[in-house]
Order: C-alpha cells, then sequence, then structure tokens
C-alpha cells in the first residue's frame, strides 16, 4: 500500500504550477470521437489515472490513441464499436462521456450503468432525457444502457431539471452532428463547458452561448480532428491556494486564472487571506489568523463542490464557527470522519457541517475517502502535529499529477512511499522520539 507521509508545521514559500484541466481534457478526449476525418491533438495534458482511463475506453471503442508529452492523439476516422464496458465506467465516471458522441457518429451506444459512488448516487437521467428528445431510444437492462436512433439524431428544445456538467456536455456532443437546431436551457456554466465548445467549434462545430445558462447547437455533417490545448486546472490551483493559506505562507500558484476562481478568491479573502494577481498566475499569503465564514456549494459561478472539503481543511484553522452546505452532492461529507480522527471538531446537520476552529490538529493515519478529500486530509497534515499518513492514493492520482512532490517543491516535508518503506520510516520516527 502507499502512503503520503506529511509532517505539520512548516510555511510554503515559492511557486507551483497547475497543469490542464482534470474535468475539461476528459470531455474534449471523448469528443474527439466526434472527427471522422484528420487526428486530434489535445495539448496541456495532465498525467493522470483518469487520462489513461479514458485513453483505454477510446482505444476499446476502436480510436487510435497515443499519449505523449502531455498530448493526446485522437485518430477516430475508423468506424467505431459501440460499447464502454463496467471496467472503465467503473473505475471512472466520466467514461459515459462517450455516449454523446457515439450515438452522434454510430447512432448507437451501449455504456455500463455506472453505479453510486463515495459522493452520492450520480444518476444520469438528465443524460438520457436529453438523448431520447433528439430521437434516440433508451433501454437500461442486465447494467447496461442501449441508445439508438434510426437516422441521424434531431435537434431539440431540452430544459435541464438541475444545471449538470456531464449531462450539459454530453448533449453538446450528440448534437453537435444532430439534424438541425438544439436550444440547451439552465445547462451549467462552469469553464469546463466553454472549453469543450471551444474545442468542438475548432472542429467546425457550432456551439454557441457556453458560459450562459442557455446553449445553442446547430447540428453540422461532420467534424474534423483539430489542434487543441486545455484550460488550467482551476481546481488543482485552488488546493494550492488553500495549501499556502492553511500554512501562512507566500505562494505563488502559476496558471491560475483568477476568472476561473471568483467564488473561492472572495470567500478565502473573507478569511483574511492575501490573494493578487500577477502576469502569471495568483500570489496567495497566509495571514497569522483566519477568520471563519460560511460556504455553500452550487453550481458555476457559485463555489465548487469540488473545493468543499480543502475549504473544511483551511476551516478548521479558523478562529469561531463556520458552516458548510453541500447543495450539490448529497453525501460529500466522508471526509468528516477523518478530519475527526486528526482532532477536528466538526458535527454534520442534514447537509451542513458546523465546524469550530481553530482546532489544534493531530497528525494520524487517515484514508483518503474521494480524490478532494484525499488531497484535503494532505492539507491538514500540513499544519498537524506530528506526522499524519494518508492512504487510498488511488483517488488522489486520479486528480492531481505528482501532488506531494509539488508541495515538496515549495518547502513542504512530505514524501510518498510503498508500505515496505513506511515500517522503515515509522522506525525512524521512533528512534528519533526515543
Ligand atoms: C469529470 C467531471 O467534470 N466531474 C465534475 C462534474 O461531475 P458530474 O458531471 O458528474 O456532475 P453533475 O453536474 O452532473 O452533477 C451534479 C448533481 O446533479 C445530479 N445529477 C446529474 C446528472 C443527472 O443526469 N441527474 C442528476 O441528478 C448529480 O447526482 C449531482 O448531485 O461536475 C461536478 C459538479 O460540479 C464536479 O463535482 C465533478 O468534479
Ligand atoms: C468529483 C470529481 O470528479 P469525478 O466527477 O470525475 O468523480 C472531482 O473532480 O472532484
Amino acid at each position: 500500500m502507499e502512503k503520503i507521509i506529511v509532517r505539520g508545521g512548516r510555511k510554503l514559500n515559492g511557486t507551483v504550477k497547475v497543469e490542464g484541466a482534470k474535468n475539461a481534457v476528459l470531455p474534449v478526449i471523448a469528443a474527439s470521437l466526434l472527427a471522422s476525418e484528420q487526428k486530434s491533438i489535445i495539448c496541456d495534458v495532465p498525467t493522470l489515472s483518469d487520462v489513461y482511463t479514458i485513453n483505454e475506453v477510446l482505444r476499446h471503442l476502436g480510436a487510435e490513441v497515443h499519449f505523449e508529452n502531455n498530448q493526446v492523439f485522437v485518430d477516430a476516422s475508423k468506424e467505431l464499436n459501440m460499447e464502454a464496458p463496467f471496467e472503465y465506467v467503473r473505475k471512472m465516471r466520466a467514461s459515459v462521456l462517450v455516449m454523446g458522441p457515439l450515438l452522434a457518429r454510430n447512432g448507437r451506444a451501449r455504456v455500463a450503468l455506472p453505479g453510486g459512488c463515495a459522493i452520492g448516487s450520480r444518476p444520469i437521467d438528465q443524460h438520457l432525457k436529453g438523448f431520447e428528445a433528439m430521437g434516440a431510444t433508451i433501454k437500461v437492462g442486465n447494467g447496461f444502457i442501449d441508445a439508438e436512433v434510426s437516422g441521424r439524431l434531431r435537434g431539440a428544445k431540452i430544459y435541464l431539471d438541475f444545471p449538470s456538467v456531464g449531462a450539459t456536455e454530453n448533449i453538446i456532443m450528440a448534437a453537435a452532428l444532430a439534424e438541425g437546431t438544439t436550444i440547451l436551457e439552465n445547462v451549467a456554466k462552469e469553464p469546463e463547458i466553454v472549453d469543450l465548445a471551444n474545442y468542438i467549434n475548432a472542429m467546425g462545430g457550432k456551439v454557441r452561448g457556453a458560459g450562459t445558462g442557455t446553449i445553442r447547437i446547430e447540428g453540422v455533417e461532420t467534424l474534423k480532428g483539430v489542434k487543441h490545448h486545455i484550460i488550467p486546472d482551476r481546481i488543482e490551483a485552488g488546493t494550492f491556494m488553500v495549501a499556502a493559506a492553511i500554512t501562512g505562507g507566500n505562494v505563488l500558484v502559476r496558471g491560475a486564472v483568477p476568472e476561473h476562481l471568483t467564488s473561492l478568491i472572495a470567500k478565502m479573502e473573507e478569511m483574511g487571506v492575501q490573494i493578487s494577481e500577477e502576469e502569471d498566475g495568483l500570489r496567495v499569503i497566509g495571514p497569522e489568523k483566519l477568520k471563519s465564514i460560511d460556504i455553500k456549494t452550487m453550481p458555476h459561478p457559485g463555489f465548487p463542490t469540488d473545493m468543499q472539503s480543502q475549504m473544511m481543511a483551511l476551516l478548521l484553522r479558523a478562529e469561531g464557527t463556520s458552516m458548510i452546505t453541500e447543495t450539490v452532492f448529497e453525501n460529500r461529507f466522508m471526509h468528516v470522519e477523518e478530519f475527526r480522527r486528526m482532532n477536528g471538531d466538526i458535527k454534520i446537520e442534514g447537509r451542513s457541517v458546523i465546524i469550530n476552529g481553530p482546532v489544534n490538529m493531530q497528525g494520524a493515519e487517515v484514508a483518503a475517502t474521494d480524490l478532494r478529500a484525499g488531497a484535503a486530509l494532505v492539507l491538514a497534515g500540513l499544519v498537524a502535529d506530528g506526522y499524519t499518513r494518508v492512504t487510498e492514493l488511488k483517488h488522489v492520482d486520479r486528480g492531481y499529477v505528482d501532488f506531494h512532490g509539488k508541495l515538496a517543491g515549495i518547502g513542504a516535508d512530505i514524501e510518498r512511499i510503498t508500505e515496505e518503506s513506511t515500517v522503515k520510516s515509522e522506525q525512524a520516527v521512533s528512534d528519533m522520539n526515543a
């Protein structure tokens, strides 16, 4: 078993660079299935396990995919298969994003039902409602969703019950090759949606209004592969911003885009953190004392649920009582138990948590319950007494490239080890304490 071991107490200082966004690159790689002519070249791709998984899904579907030097090359010009099996969808729910492109290209798609996960049940009814409105017949059985349309998908007017990021992306991709115009209302406005729309437009598509509440997609007959640069990862950037703030450090987060981070910047400033724009990123300076605040997660431009657990780590260090309300996922508080193991004073009340700070965090062995929770536990470890050991790193590897290495690069006392070296390292610690 691998662990990240962090010893608290160091102020972070220096510059850390942000990768391309995981949540932008996954739909963009899926959308490259829409290109029946020419290769797609996707640049600034992070070396994350999720990227390897989506590449495997595409290969399974019959596309040629190469990944080197942070570039993914996709040739989807040959005829495609139609099935995304459970072994991939289980590893990564975003595998369902191949459904829209497959339906549009093939008229058929068979995708394993994703099932629940650690942060909620995460149904995909809004994706399916969109495909049905465009003329597809959907059948669910034996753990699979089968979607089929005779001829081309047809443009339709679709209203999403909730501005789902995945449903917005899947429907945009399906509509890009549909006959006629699709008007998609109450859509997600995340920067990753805008990146996907820009990519499809560069391929020859006609997607208008991405970033607003209504998107209009005029279907075209064919799309061609192009070269595209992925936007920087706002959640990775936000995670390093919290790392700087929690340690009272001074860090330049290179590549952070202020316009993608407005709610996080506002809430961190309310806590007393100094944040300034520099030419190539955001400088974050942590104060001596942090102020307590309340946060409610919301679809973009509201406060992102993917920063909720990292902010919980920060609020544990703030003076007074804070409240976090999670409105996007119904069960994204699994990390609370882990923070309690580190002495966190947190109460769960329905969809909110009440945090009493400042807490003297204590090092402990804790498990990453999802990828952001794993990062948040490491952040808490940066200010905890003694050693914090974070396990279940497969979650962290889905969303962070060299997380411990980047933190070490700005001064954290941190390493990643396998079980065997854990024993040695623990021996070294007990020798040190003897
Ligand atoms: C790969 C990727 O980009 N993942 C992000 C994406 O996930 P994802 O696209 O899965 O998130 P959604 O926006 O779809 O989900 C938000 C909420 O809507 C519900 N829902 C969604 C679809 C649906 O058909 N029916 C339904 O009820 C979900 O259960 C959840 O409670 O957006 C989330 C919300 O910002 C982020 O936390 C994830 O990091
Ligand atoms: C929840 C997340 O991702 P996914 O939707 O891929 O599970 C995340 O990035 O925090």
